[in-house]
């Protein structure tokens, strides 16, 4: 397999061409690396995504070249440690990354029929048969996805909502925006007007007292009572304040679910929530998700929710997806040791007084003065080799489990007479400050 047509330079995530090179070689009859078109049935392709915080300390690669498909009806998991960017990654799909943030590079391709109809034949709008790269579309456009369309739901639940109006005219509110949005599929505009209230205060407009129908209050107390919420009809009246945390986050899921969205994205939904109401919980989004074919993607830190929930998982690192594919293929051929260490510190179900095995090491900055051109685990894996110290191209596993990964035991054993001294990476690091780039 060559790497030749690999550019070495990282900004080259902006320029999928020459970095996609190498990958297009290893690809196998399934497609198993997402570098193409969407394909029919993807709601949701995600190609080369990049977001950058530019702070004082410099420039972090929070999301770095990240490529996805998510299908129709499928729950899609996204893990990794603290800090590996899943959260970025949420925020950047739904185009919430706010500065000193900015998605640098790559295309968001959702499935829109009707959407791609409105755009066909404009210039600036990327339309692919049904998907629109949504990060080309206007603005507001993209703004009145949100909830009929996708819905977040964040990790911190206070940040979802309005302080100063109740919790039930929130969710009420969404359950509005969703049906203006049902009533008039066609027009952008009906859905633009529409945006803006329950949720979206993020853009600081507070909707007026009565602005909602009883019959969406309804489906408020409905939705509340469907989360595990006691007594809903007296609950809908308060206001976020009076919620405690866990209450909270259940009544942000039935805010997210209230628009009825094609695509939900759960930022660690559960994490809050105690192991009962954490399983009530996920067995609901579970069972909506069969009811009304939506796709989720699932974000979170643990593996076994990963393996009970969902169809196919993205690891992540260091801002990158490491390893992804079918759930089965990822955890019976797990190629990266990074995947196989968060495999090894699932607890053992069979035998509780197995020793959880926490990978040693921390997570990179990701400053990226300091992230090189490397493959970013190196330095914590315990099988790093010498061609370690390159950035490894994304190979395919298994193409027809869509099973690839980014490392080179994608295609060698590992032996460890090629181990890696520990010094190695302070020599390619002095190498990198004398400025070896070509
Ligand atoms: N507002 C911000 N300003 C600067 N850097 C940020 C900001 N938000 C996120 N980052 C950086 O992006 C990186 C990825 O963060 P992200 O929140 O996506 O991680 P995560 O995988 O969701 O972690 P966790 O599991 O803890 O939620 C972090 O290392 C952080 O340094
Ligand atoms: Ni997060």
């Amino acid at each position: 397999m060559s790497d030749a047509g690999r550019s070495d330079d990282r900004a080259a995530a902006t320029d999928g061409g020459a970095s996609d090179a190498a990958v297009t070689e290893t690809r196998g009859v399934g497609d198993a690396t997402p570098t193409g078109a969407p394909g029919a049935d993807d709601v949701l392709s995600v190609r080369d995504l990049s977001t950058r915080f530019f702070t004082e300390e410099g420039q972090i690669n929070a999301v770095e070249s990240v490529s996805f498909d998510l299908r129709e009806d499928e729950i899609l998991g996204v893990v990794g440690e603290s800090g590996s960017g899943k959260s970025v990654t949420a925020l950047s799909l739904v185009d919430l990354v706010e500065t000193p943030g900015r998605i640098t590079a790559g295309e968001v391709w959702y499935r829109d029929p009707d959407l791609a109809e409105e755009f066909r034949g404009t210039e600036a709008v990327r339309v692919d048969d049904d998907h629109v790269d949504l990060r080309t579309v206007p603005p507001g456009v993209r703004r009145s996805l949100r909830g009929p369309s996708f819905s977040v739901i964040f990790q911190d639940p206070m940040s979802s909502f309005n302080p100063s109006i109740t919790v039930g005219e929130q969710i009420a509110e969404a359950v509005e925006v969703q049906r203006r949005a049902r009533a008039n599929p066609r027009s952008t505009r009906s859905r633009t007007q529409g945006y803006g209230l329950g949720k979206y205060l993020l853009d600081g407009i507070v909707p007026g007292r009565d602005y909602t129908s009883e019959e969406s209050m309804d489906r408020a107390v409905e939705l509340l009572g469907q989360v595990g919420i006691p007594d809903p009809e007296e609950r809908v009246d308060e206001y976020p304040g009076q919620f405690s945390g866990g209450m909270l986050q259940r009544a942000m899921i039935a805010q997210a679910l209230a628009g009825e969205p094609d695509v939900l994205i759960a930022d660690e939904p559960t994490t809050a929530l105690d192991v009962t109401i954490q399983a009530q919980i996920l067995n609901l989004l579970t069972e909506i998700q069969e009811e009304r074919g939506m796709s989720i993607v699932l974000i979170t830190h643990d593996l076994g929710v990963i393996a009970e929930m969902c169809d196919r998982v993205c690891v992540m690192y260091a801002g990158e997806v490491v390893e992804r594919g079918t759930l089965d293929s990822v955890f019976e051929d797990t190629v990266h040791p990074y995947t196989q260490g968060l495999l090894g510190s699932i607890p053992d179900v069979d035998d509780p007084r197995a020793r959880l095995e926490p990978i040693a090491g921390n997570v990179p900055s990701l400053l990226d003065a300091e992230m090189g051109d490397r493959c970013y685990f190196a330095d914590r894996c315990p099988k790093a080799m010498e061609s370690c110290l390159d950035k490894p191209p994304e190979a395919t596993v298994d193409a027809a489990a869509d099973h690839g990964v980014k490392c080179v035991l994608a295609d060698r054993e590992y032996d460890p007479a090629d181990a890696l001294a520990d010094d190695r990476f302070e020599a390619d690091a002095a190498a990198t400050d004398g400025g070896d780039g070509e």
